[in-house]
């Protein structure tokens, strides 16, 4: 794999690169509560824009419907993204179209420009290969060289993160490198116990990774959003907890394969519970209720891990030698239901081992809860990524910047 490096090696003055990042910051409105994945991506976009590159950054945000969407918009990370780097960028209100081509147009060396979110084209994301490679040619027309540094996004087989850099001189940025470079240690000769805590809300994403990592942990902590597939697999009532029913049998395999081959399956014992999600807005408070994991009422929401969870928890973690953590243990946006991410969060601190947090939102979640980002052992801004490069999947975004 070419490193950017070697591109600046090559030189990059006048060049056009585009620089395929991980903007997917999560928003209040058009506020941007936390922005470590674009500080993440800052030495790349410096390191180019400094050798007088013409700098295009891309990236998702969310998961719009393959069209723009004004609550998607990738305007308010352009913005920080100029604030952070002390220049102006200019910002490209579509992707390949009359606003991205002249914007490009109008770049002088060393200057950087933001187009808009890529999951706006339906190309994106399409599962046609054809109508993926349609929408890279129309990106490739913009540039001459592709760096990828969205580590968030590079489990995603999309037009940006694979068939992009197969139409130009392709290299990986410095944040890919560096991630890939901690994330190893957790792969090559992992120090034990090796805990995993998995949580968050994108159940059917993570679900298959436990597959694999029942094979390499020793102790799988399960929380968030993703327990109740679990707690319903053990034939308990969930109310309207979030549940993904068709992975109910898998998950109960997974049960099963965890006792037989001695993996710790933690299950949190008890839950807070309300009836229905808060409201992240005005954070009113949402007098939520703890119950015993076996005794969610049918009309109630399970959003946090209760506080016994949180010692079981804390108590799982102090001996690991290393940690894995993605997905906030509960709705933590909301204060009522911060609580067990703050535990894991301390837990992790407290713990005498290497520990990453992983993920979007939990790399979010320590920040915006308070903790010290150096007291971490590496906090990854893939949440998804990092957890099937730890299963030893071939990432596709890492696959496509190979040689
Ligand atoms: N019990 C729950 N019910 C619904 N959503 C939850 C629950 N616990 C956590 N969440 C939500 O999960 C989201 C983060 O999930 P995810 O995107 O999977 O994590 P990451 O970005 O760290 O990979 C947060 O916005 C949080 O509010
Ligand atoms: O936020 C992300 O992943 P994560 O929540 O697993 O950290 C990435 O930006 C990928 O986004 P996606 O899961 O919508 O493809």
């Amino acid at each position: 794999m070419k490193t950017i490096d070697a591109l600046l090696a090559e030189g990059v003055a006048g060049k056009r690169v585009f620089v395929r990042a991980d903007l997917n910051v999560p928003l209040d409105g058009t506020t941007i509560t936390d922005d470590g994945r674009i500080r993440a991506v800052l030495p790349t976009v410096k390191a180019l824009a400094d050798a007088g590159a013409r700098v295009v950054v891309a990236s998702h945000l969310g998961r719009p419907k393959g069209a723009p969407d004004p609550a998607y918009s990738l305007a308010p990370a352009a913005s920080r993204l100029g604030e952070l780097l002390g220049t102006a960028v200019a910002f490209a209100t579509d992707t390949v179209g009359e606003s991205a081509t002249s914007t490009v147009a109008g770049l002088g060396d060393g200057d950087v420009a933001v187009i808009e979110n890529l999951r706006f084209n339906a190309g994106e994301t399409a599962k046609d290969p054809a109508e993926r490679g349609a929408f890279a040619d129309q990106l490739a027309a913009l540039a001459d060289a592709y760096v990828g540094d969205g580590f968030g996004a590079v489990h995603r087989a999309h037009a940006s993160t694979v068939d992009l850099p197969a139409r130009l001189p392709h290299y990986a940025g410095y944040l890919i490198a560096t991630e890939v470079g901690v994330l190893k240690r957790l792969t090559e000769d992992v120090k034990r116990p090796y805990v995993v805590a998995l949580g968050g809300a994108k159940v059917s994403d993570k679900l298959a990774v436990i597959d694999q990592l029942l094979g390499k942990a020793d102790r799988l902590l399960i929380g968030g959003g993703m327990a109740y597939t679990f707690l319903k697999a053990k034939g308990y009532e969930i109310g309207t907890s979030l549940l993904q029913e068709d992975q109910v049998p898998v998950v109960a395999e997974y049960l099963r394969r965890a006792e037989e081959s001695c993996v710790e399956l933690v299950l949190p014992v008890d839950v807070l519970v309300a009836d229905g999600f808060p409201d992240l807005k005005t954070k009113a408070p949402a007098h939520p209720t703890a119950v015993a994991a076996d005794a969610i009422p049918a009309d109630q929401q399970g959003l946090d891990i209760g506080p016994e969870s949180r010692k079981l928890y804390a108590s799982k973690l102090a001996d690991a030698a290393t940690v894995f953590w993605n997905g906030p243990m509960g709705v933590f946006e909301h204060p009522d239901y911060a609580e067990g991410t703050k535990a894991v969060a301390q837990a992790l601190i407290d713990s005498p081992g290497f520990t990453v947090v992983g993920g979007g939102d939990s790399a979010a979640a320590v920040r915006i809860l308070g903790f010290d980002e150096q007291a971490f052992g590496h906090i990854s801004t893939g949440g998804g990524a990092s957890l099937e490069y730890l299963e030893g999947k071939t990432l596709p975004g890492l696959a496509a910047l190979e040689d």
